[in-house]
C-alpha cells in the first residue's frame, strides 16, 4: 500500500496519505469528453494512421532501452516505488501500471500476469512508443498531447486493436512545468473503475513532489498550505529558497497556495515575501508548537508553514560523529531504490557484465555470501547495492564499511559497536556498530583484505553464530544480515602468506564474481551515455567521435571511477554547449596515457602527424606492450596467473593478448 495510506475507498482500494475519499474523487473520474476524443482522433488521422492500421510494435534494442532508462533515471527512481504502491491497490483487477518518458516511450510496467500477457499483444511493454503519432488516440499519447490527465476507454482508442483496453493516464511535470513523463493504469475495458484516474493523478502528484524535494536537497524547503491539516499531505505546496533567502522554485500546488505565478515569485526573496529572514523563520519554527507556523504573505494571504532542509543539513549535524565511518550509506526502509541500483539496470550490452548480472540475479537474497573482485573503480560497490536491491531485504538497510578507509584501531568499534563507557573517548550512549545497523538488511564490507587478522576471527564468529558482541558488552545480540564483500587483493595469495584467514575466506566466498576492468569491456559508449545522463538529468549530452576514439584507446587504470570523474570535469569545461570535445578533456587524462600514445595524440591534434607516423607510434606502443608481457612472463617462469597479477590485467586479457601476438 502507498506509505501512510489510511482509509479504504468504496472499491476496496486505499486512499493516499492525507486524502479523504471525497478529496480523491474531486479529480476527474470519467472517460474523456467527446470534444477531446474528436480532436485526438483528428490528430491520429493526420499522423497517417487508420483505425485498422497495424501499429509499430518494434521495441528499442536492449542498449537503447538502457540509455533511455538512464536518461530518465530520476523519474524512474522516484516513480517505481509509487508504481509498486499503486499496483498493490489494484492488484488482481486485470490491470497494469505503466510509466513512460515525455515522448510516450514505455520505461517500466508492473501488472497482473494474466493482463500483462494480453497487453503484450499490443506491445504495452518497455521500449515501445505509445505516443499518439505511434498508436493514435490512447491515454498516454493523449495525456502528452493535451498535457493533462485523461481516460481513454475501449472504442475511444483510435486503433481498433486497442479497443479492449481502458486507460487512465496523468502527466508528470518537473518543478519548471516541463513534462517528464506519464503514469498510466491500463486494464481490460470490462474492468473499468471510475476511481482509477483519481488514484493515477494522486500517484503522479506524489512522484512530482518527490522529484521536487530531491531536486533541491541543499535548499530550505517550505511545506505550505492555507489549512494546517493539509501540511504533509499530497495537497501541500512546496516552495524552495536558497539558505540566503533567494527564491528557487515552487511546485504547482505551491504556486496555487501563494496565488502567484512562477515569474512573480522569481522577483522575490523569502524576506520580501514574508517580511522575515530565513534565520528568523528557523528561530520561530524551533519555538513553534509542532514545528508549524502561520505566516502572512506580503499580499495578505495567510498560510501555514513547516520547513525542512531536504534533511541533509540536519542529518549532517546528527551524524557528525558518524562521519568517521567515511562511507556509511544506510538506506531507510522507505527510501526508493535508484534505477542505477537495480541489477538489470546495470546491463549495458557487454557480455561479461551480462554474465555477472545473470549469476548475481540467481543468488541475490538466497543467503549465499557474495565476494566481488576486480580492480579499483570497477563498480563493486554499485553491484553490491544492486544485489541488495534485488533481494527481499531491499526495504531494509544497506550498510557499507570500507575496511581500507578507516584506521585499523577504529574498525572494531565501527563494525561491532560498543557499550556505554567501553573505552576512553567512547560516546556516552555507546554506538551501534555496522553489523547491527545492517540487521535485517545487507552489510557490504569493501576491501575485506584490509580487515585486521584479529577482527577476521570475530567477524567469522558473527557469521557462524549470527550474533554480535559489542565492545564492552557482556552478552551477544542476535543479528540477521546478508554479507557482500569486495576486494581487489588476491585473497588466496594472502591466505598463503597468512594474512587472511582461510576459514573466513570460505565463509565469504559462496559465489565469487569478478568485475571486468573498463578496458576489457565492449560497452564503453553505453557506459559513457549513462554516466552523462546520471551526471546531468536535465540535458542530453553529446560526445564527439574524436573523444570517443581517445576513450577507446585509453587504458583506464581507475576504471569507472576515473571515467566518471573525467566526464564530470569535461562537462564543466564544456559548460553550456552540451557537447564534449577534445579540448574539454583535463590534462591528467593525457598524462595517464603511455608516452608513445601521447605523442601520437598530440601530433594528430596539431595536425602535423602524418598517417604514417601515427601508425609508427601505435606500432611502438604495441611493441612495447609485447616486450613487457614477454619480460613479465619470463620473470614469472611462464606462470600466466602470476604475470597477469603483476601486469594488473586479468588472465583472460593476458591470454587474449598472447593469442593475438601469435596470430
Ligand atoms: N554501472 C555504473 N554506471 C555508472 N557509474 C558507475 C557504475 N559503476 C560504478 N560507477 C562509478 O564509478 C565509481 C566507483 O564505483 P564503485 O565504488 O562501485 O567501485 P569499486 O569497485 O567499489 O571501487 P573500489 O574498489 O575503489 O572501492 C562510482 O562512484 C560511480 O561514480
Amino acid at each position: 500500500m502507498i506509505p501512510g495510506a489510511a482509509a479504504a475507498m468504496p472499491s476496496g482500494a486505499a486512499v493516499l496519505p492525507g486524502l479523504s475519499v471525497a478529496q480523491a474523487c474531486q479529480w476527474p473520474v470519467v472517460p474523456a469528453p467527446d470534444t477531446l476524443i474528436d480532436s485526438a482522433h483528428r490528430r491520429s488521422a493526420a499522423y497517417g494512421l487508420r483505425p485498422d492500421s497495424v501499429a509499430d510494435y518494434t521495441p528499442l534494442s536492449r542498449g537503447e532501452l538502457a540509455i533511455l532508462l538512464e536518461r530518465n533515471h530520476a523519474l524512474y527512481r522516484h516513480a517505481t516505488p509509487v508504481m509498486e504502491s499503486l499496483y498493490e491497490q489494484i492488484i488482481h483487477t486485470h490491470h497494469m501500471v505503466v510509466l513512460t518518458d515525455a515522448s510516450g516511450a514505455i520505461l517500466h510496467t508492473i501488472g497482473d500476469a494474466d493482463f500483462m500477457e494480453k497487453a503484450d499483444r499490443v506491445a504495452l511493454s518497455p521500449g515501445v512508443a505509445w505516443s499518439e503519432q505511434s498508436k493514435g488516440t490512447n491515454a498516454i499519447g493523449t495525456a502528452i498531447a493535451e498535457q493533462s490527465a485523461t481516460v481513454i476507454h475501449a472504442g475511444q482508442h483510435y486503433l481498433s486493436a486497442n479497443h479492449f483496453l481502458t486507460c487512465s493516464a496523468a502527466p508528470i511535470f518537473d518543478a519548471g512545468g516541463k513534462l517528464l513523463g506519464v503514469l498510466d493504469v491500463t486494464g481490460d475495458q470490462h474492468h473499468f473503475h471510475r476511481h482509477t484516474l483519481g488514484l493515477v493523478r494522486m500517484s503522479a502528484q506524489m512522484i512530482e513532489n518527490q522529484l521536487f524535494t530531491s531536486s533541491y536537497q541543499d535548499a530550505v524547503l517550505l511545506h505550505v498550505h492555507s489549512r494546517p491539516e493539509f501540511i504533509g499531505t499530497l495537497m501541500e505546496g512546496l516552495i524552495c529558497f536558497r539558505p540566503d533567502g533567494r527564491f528557487l522554485a515552487a511546485s504547482r500546488s505551491g504556486l496555487f497556495q501563494t496565488g502567484m505565478s512562477m515569474a512573480a515569485l522569481q522577483m522575490h526573496s523569502f524576506q520580501s515575501l514574508f517580511g522575515i529572514s530565513i534565520a528568523q523563520l528557523m528561530d520561530q519554527l524551533r519555538r513553534a508548537d509542532g514545528g508549524l507556523l502561520a505566516l502572512n504573505l506580503f499580499n495578505g494571504i495567510r498560510m501555514h508553514v513547516r520547513a525542512s532542509d531536504g534533511g541533509r543539513s540536519r542529518q549532517m549535524i546528527s551524524h557528525a560523529a558518524d562521519r568517521l565511518t567515511l562511507r556509511e550509506t544506510p538506506q531507510s526502509p522507505l527510501q526508493p531504490a535508484s534505477a542505477g541500483q537495480s541489477l538489470a539496470a546495470l546491463a549495458t550490452g557487454d557480455a561479461q557484465i551480462d554474465a555477472v548480472i545473470s549469476k548475481l540475479s540467481k543468488v541475490a537474497g538466497k543467503g549465499i555470501p557474495v565476494l566481488l573482485t576486480g580492480e579499483t573503480g570497477t563498480g563493486k560497490e554499485r553491484f553490491a547495492r544492486a544485489i541488495h536491491q534485488a533481494s527481499p531485504r531491499h526495504r531494509q538497510a544497506f550498510v557499507a564499511l570500507n575496511c581500507a578507509a578507516i584506521p585499523e584501531s577504529l574498525i572494531e568499534a565501527e563494525l561491532f559497536g560498543y557499550e556505554e563507557g567501553a573505552f576512553t573517548g567512547a560516546r556516552k550512549k555507546g554506538q551501534k556498530g555496522k553489523i547491527l545497523q545492517a540487521h535485517g538488511g545487507t552489510l557490504f564490507l569493501d576491501e575485506i583484505g584490509d580487515m585486521p587478522l584479529n577482527l577476521q576471527a570475530r567477524l567469522l564468529r558473527v557469521l557462524q553464530e549470527r550474533a554480535v558482541l559489542p565492545v564492552g558488552a557482556v552478552s551477544t545480540i542476535p543479528v540477521n544480515i546478508e554479507v557482500i564483500c569486495a576486494t581487489h587483493q588476491p585473497l588466496r595469495q594472502m591466505i598463503a602468506d597468512k594474512l587472511f584467514r582461510e576459514d573466513l575466506y570460505y565463509r565469504l566466498n559462496g559465489m565469487v564474481v569478478r568485475l571486468p576492468a573498463l578496458r576489457e569491456r565492449t560497452d564503453l559508449a553505453v557506459v559513457v551515455q549513462r554516466m552523462l545522463a546520471e551526471l546531468d538529468a536535465q540535458r542530453i549530452w553529446e560526445i564527439s567521435e574524436a573523444v570517443m576514439d581517445e576513450f577507446r584507446r585509453h587504458p583506464w587504470p581507475g576504471n569507472l571511477r576515473q571515467l566518471h570523474s573525467l566526464l564530470r570535469t569535461a562537462m564543466l569545461m564544456a559548460d553550456d554547449s552540451s557537447r564534449i570535445e577534445i579540448q574539454h578533456l583535463p590534462d591528467d587524462f593525457w598524462e595517464s596515457l603511455p608516452a608513445a600514445q601521447t605523442h601520437t595524440v598530440a601530433a594528430a591534434e596539431m595536425g602535423t602527424a602524418s598517417a604514417a607516423s601515427a601508425v609508427t607510434q601505435a606500432t611502438t606502443v604495441a611493441a612495447a606492450e609485447r616486450r613487457l608481457i614477454r619480460d613479465t612472463l619470463a620473470a614469472c617462469d611462464g606462470n600466466v596467473s602470476a604475470a597477469a597479477r603483476q601486469l594488473g590485467i586479468s588472465r583472460n586479457t593476458l591470454y587474449r593478448k598472447l593469442s593475438a601476438e601469435s596470430d
